[in-house]
């Protein structure tokens, strides 16, 4: 196969077709059951034979000037032979070009384009063009990658790719998570993460690299961000889903471990703090806050009929932040924390994933300071979803709740459920709830009862009124 079929106008054409008919069936692709077409595609390679390619895919939904554009990251391998190892990973064939044929296969599988991607990282090189180019980076000090770079990608429900790379003897293992939604930006999974680490905090992954660099945003601005983050791979870990799950399907106590993890909460929160931006929380940023509560109430109010009747109590219970005198600074938090975001390591205890915030929130949004109490509030949520999953928990949730809250406040010196804290915790609680609604609503109709009936437990309990 010749190098223009891989790089020509033409066969950037049969490439964009192609991908389009294979991505619905993607867990990656957003663009399920709406008509998608392909606006602009980017391709580079990254190796010296242009096997591995790294495709930047414009895709918008409807028509007009207005309709939502998305820019996907996909990685592919691009082969003049079928390849029989790799027959489950098969895109597609290309159409013929001058007699020259090509077989497009799903990159994180190809054992080419995991190569290729490791290498940009451990060398530090870079790849493409003046519109669309990548660059690998090492971290200062950070996990070089294993020699035999063997790879496997990672099954479960996930938004973005995440491949493992094995390590021999005296190497640590990493995994290499390909975001697919690419935003202008740093990567707050990236950035937050790397600081923790920096900072000595033993709570999230060690870090290892990065890729990133630049491509034509939807705007059709030359825009920069990360396209993968590569960090240590914790292998034999369990994530606290399963293990509160399991204890809640065998009437165990999770007390003593949920204590554990709110004590892991606040000494993340507390090095977050120290290491990156702050801000204090005046008059009017509390306000500014409660603005953005109250649009989330009619966002999902809007969006699920179920909720109208109680637009109102939730308006008054968010609104309640604004006359709060004495907040905590806002700072830098994991935005999107809940039990599925932590893993449970034999040696090293809880430890925190997954730094990027809510998937349905702008990637600008997610990397301002907030209020580190909505990570509280997501891991209460959670509790009350893990109990859920039972039909009769007993008291399961409260005393976990409980628990985190203790730990939490052993930690911070303060108590989250005293005095003005309480309102800001209510007030958060509940917004978490009413964005569970609406994605339950829209993702997984089944368990939309969960965060439906606790908003109106929310609403029902004692108003947070410290007074
Ligand atoms: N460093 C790690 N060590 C072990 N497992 C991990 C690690 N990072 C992620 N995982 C596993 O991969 C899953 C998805 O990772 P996550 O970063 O949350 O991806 P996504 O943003 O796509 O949801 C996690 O729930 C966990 O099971
Ligand atoms: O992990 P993601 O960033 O993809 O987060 C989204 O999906 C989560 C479900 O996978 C969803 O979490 C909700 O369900 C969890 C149980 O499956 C529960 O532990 C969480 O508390 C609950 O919010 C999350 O909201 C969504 O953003």
């Amino acid at each position: 196969m010749s190098a223009d079929v891989r790089t020509s106008a033409a066969s950037d054409e049969a490439v964009a077709a192609l991908l389009l008919e294979w991505a619905p069936a993607q867990r990656w692709f957003a663009h399920k059951g709406v008509a998608a077409h392909v606006e602009r595609i980017e391709r580079t390679p990254l190796d010296e034979g242009g096997v591995a390619q790294l495709v930047a895919l414009t895709v918008r939904s409807g028509e007009g000037e207005d309709a939502p554009r998305t820019v996907y990251s996909v990685p592919i391998s691009v082969r003049p032979a079928p390849d029989e190892a790799l027959a489950a990973a098969l895109v597609g064939e290309l159409p013929d070009v001058d007699g020259a044929r090509a077989w497009v296969y799903d990159g994180p599988h190809d054992p080419t384009w995991t190569r290729a991607l490791l290498t940009l990282v451990a060398s530090e090189e870079g790849a493409g063009s003046r519109s669309f180019g990548v660059h690998g980076t090492s971290a200062d000090g950070g996990l070089p990658v294993p020699a035999g770079a063997r790879t496997k990608v990672l099954g479960g429900e996930q938004s973005n790719t995440s491949i493992v790379v094995a390590a021999d003897e005296g190497e640590t293992p990493l995994i290499a998570k390909v975001f697919r939604v690419l935003s202008a930006g740093d990567n707050p999974d990236v950035v937050v993460q790397t600081a923790l680490a920096d900072a000595g905090c033993g709570r999230v992954p060690r870090p290892s690299g990065w890729v990133d660099g630049h491509w034509t945003d939807v705007s059709g601005e030359r825009v920069a961000g990360h396209f993968v983050h590569l960090t240590e791979f914790l292998a034999g870990s369990e994530d606290a889903w399963r293990v509160a799950t399991a204890a809640v399907a065998q009437g165990r106590d999770f007390s003593a471990e949920a204590r554990e993890l709110g004590r892991a909460t606040a000494e993340v929160h507390a090095v977050l703090a120290a290491e990156l931006a702050t801000e204090e929380a005046t008059p009017q940023r509390l306000a500014a806050l409660a603005d953005g509560l109250l649009e989330r109430v009619e966002w999902a109010t809007t969006a699920v009929p179920q909720l109208r009747e109680v637009a109102g109590a939730a308006r008054a219970r968010v609104d309640a932040v604004r006359g709060v005198a004495h907040a905590p600074a806002l700072q830098r938090v994991h935005g999107d924390y809940h039990l599925g975001q932590v893993l449970h390591s034999a040696s090293r205890g809880w430890v925190l994933l997954d730094f990027e915030g809510e998937p349905l929130r702008p990637l600008s949004e997610r990397s301002l300071p907030d209020l580190a109490l909505r990570d509280v509030a997501g891991m209460l949520r959670s509790f009350d979803y893990a109990a859920s999953t039972v039909p009769d928990p007993g008291d399961w949730g409260p005393r976990a709740r409980e628990a985190f809250l203790d730990g939490y406040a052993e930690v911070v010196g303060t108590d989250p459920r005293q005095g003005e804290q309480a309102v800001l915790l209510a007030a958060l609680e509940l917004d978490k709830a009413l964005y569970e609604v609406v994605y339950e609503a829209r993702n997984r109709p089944d368990w939309l009862r969960i965060p439906l009936d606790a908003v109106h437990r929310l609403l029902q309990s004692a108003s947070a009124d410290p007074s």
